[in-house]
């Protein structure tokens, strides 16, 4: 086809220009293509750095840094001793932390918190989250070995017990159930945001962690009926967070290992949080047959995760879960489209794919179970 020809013409074209350096400095210096090439090429020089701004954020994170700026502008010679550092060290990391835009100098030469600063203090989930990174960071050293499955057991496949198949105890549980309940504050309201419970009576919320989920859900949707379901060692911590939360009699949960046992019940809207990338096919199809199971007729499986082509994230997707979930060592995340062909092959219909508009969007995808019941599974 004459578009598809022109198409091919036109990237090998690009593709040798750009390799060509004379070809990119006159880019440069022509005002016309300046603001590309400018462009273009910090953003190659942010990938190639971007590891260094991490450790910056790490350190800002570890030393708490912005806390200690929450009541107004200190100079760097202040911050010496609370961070135990010398001043110049002190400086050299506050200037980083401006170039990043964490914190801003002013011109009497003390430093103030900024916009994102700001924004990461507002928000203990991120925070969580960049602290947990040493961990990837460390698995990611030799990304080679990694792709080609050499790396030997990971730092994250030890964190997640369950990716690996082995048994979770109250231990192994604690950690990853923390922050998966810290960073749920990009997440529920997000979910919530887009998808109504409104004209639901209930809902079982699968692999559900410690609660935090099912408790925003219950303070907006107070006529709801709420069950929820993860392995017993999380459950456990999602009755006493519930029962703290005053919420106690009004969700029920259930420990339970989702692979053998059966869901607690029946309801008419199922849902899965951050559960399905973590799996591979043939158990994701499991997981959504069981759901479809404890569907009541015509009801809804709900699915909200980061997925693999997001629009205008794609970073989110490929590059950064795609190699987070290799790092620990089971699921990926799929597109849009791969998660609606394993739920047909689990037996749903009309399924339907909504963005959020949150700091870390995700894919809230739904499908119908059949008013008829399992006429429809394939
Ligand atoms: C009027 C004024 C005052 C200002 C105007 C100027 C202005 C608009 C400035 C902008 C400032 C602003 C609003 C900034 C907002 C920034 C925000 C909200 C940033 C939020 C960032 C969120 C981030 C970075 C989230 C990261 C999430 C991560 C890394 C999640 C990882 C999740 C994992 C690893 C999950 C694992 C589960 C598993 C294993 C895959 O199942
Ligand atoms: C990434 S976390 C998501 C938790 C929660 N939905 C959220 O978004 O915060 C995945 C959850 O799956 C649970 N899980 C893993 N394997 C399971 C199994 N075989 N049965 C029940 N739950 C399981 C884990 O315990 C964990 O709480």
């Amino acid at each position: 086809m004459p578009g598809e020809r022109i198409g091919a013409a036109w990237r090998k074209l690009r593709r040798e220009k750009l390799a060509d350096r004379e070809f990119r400095r006159s880019a440069a210096q022509n005002p016309l293509t300046r603001p590309i090439a400018t462009a273009s090429a910090r953003r190659l020089f942010d990938y190639t750095a971007g590891f260094v701004y991490s450790q910056i954020l790490k350190a800002v994170v570890e030393l708490d840094l912005l806390a200690l700026l929450a009541d107004g502008p200190r100079k760097a010679e202040d911050l010496s001793g609370p961070l135990r550092m010398s001043p110049e060290a002190v400086k050299k990391l506050l200037d980083a932390a401006a170039a990043l835009d964490l914190v801003e100098r002013l011109e009497n030469g003390s430093y103030e918190i900024a916009a994102l600063g700001s924004a990461l203090q507002g928000e203990t989930g991120v925070r969580a989250m960049i602290a947990h990174h040493d961990m990837l960071y460390a698995d990611l050293a030799d990304p080679v070995k990694l792709l080609r499955g050499e790396a030997g057991e990971t730092r994250l496949s030890r964190f997640w017990p369950y990716a690996g198949g082995g048994e979770v105890g109250e231990e192994g549980a604690a950690p990853y159930s923390e922050l998966m309940a810290a960073s749920q504050t990009f997440v529920a309201d997000d979910v919530l945001d887009v998808f109504s419970f409104g004209d639901r009576n209930s809902l079982i919320d699968l692999a559900g962690g410690d609660g935090a989920f099912v408790e925003t859900v219950a303070r907006r949707w107070e006529h709801l009926a709420i069950a929820m379901a993860d392995l017993p060692p999380v459950a456990e911590r999602a009755r006493q967070r519930l029962a703290a939360a005053g919420l106690g009699d009004r969700i029920a949960v259930h420990g339970l290992d989702l692979f053998a046992d059966r869901p607690p019940g029946e309801a008419d809207v199922v849902s899965f949080v951050r559960v399905l990338h973590d799996h591979d096919d043939e158990r994701v199809v499991a997981l959504l047959k069981l759901a479809h199971d404890a569907l009541t007729p015509g009801g809804e499986v709900m699915v909200a995760e980061p997925i693999a082509d997001m629009p205008g994230a794609a970073r989110v997707g490929h590059a950064y879960f795609g190699f987070y979930l290799l790092a620990m060592g089971s699921g990926r995340p799929r597109t849009s489209a791969e998660i609606a062909e394993l739920m047909e092959r689990a037996g749903f219909w009309s399924v339907r794919t909504r963005f959020t508009r949150g700091a870390l969007p995700l894919a809230v995808i739904t499908a119908r179970r059949s008013s008829e019941g399992p006429m429809w599974r394939i």
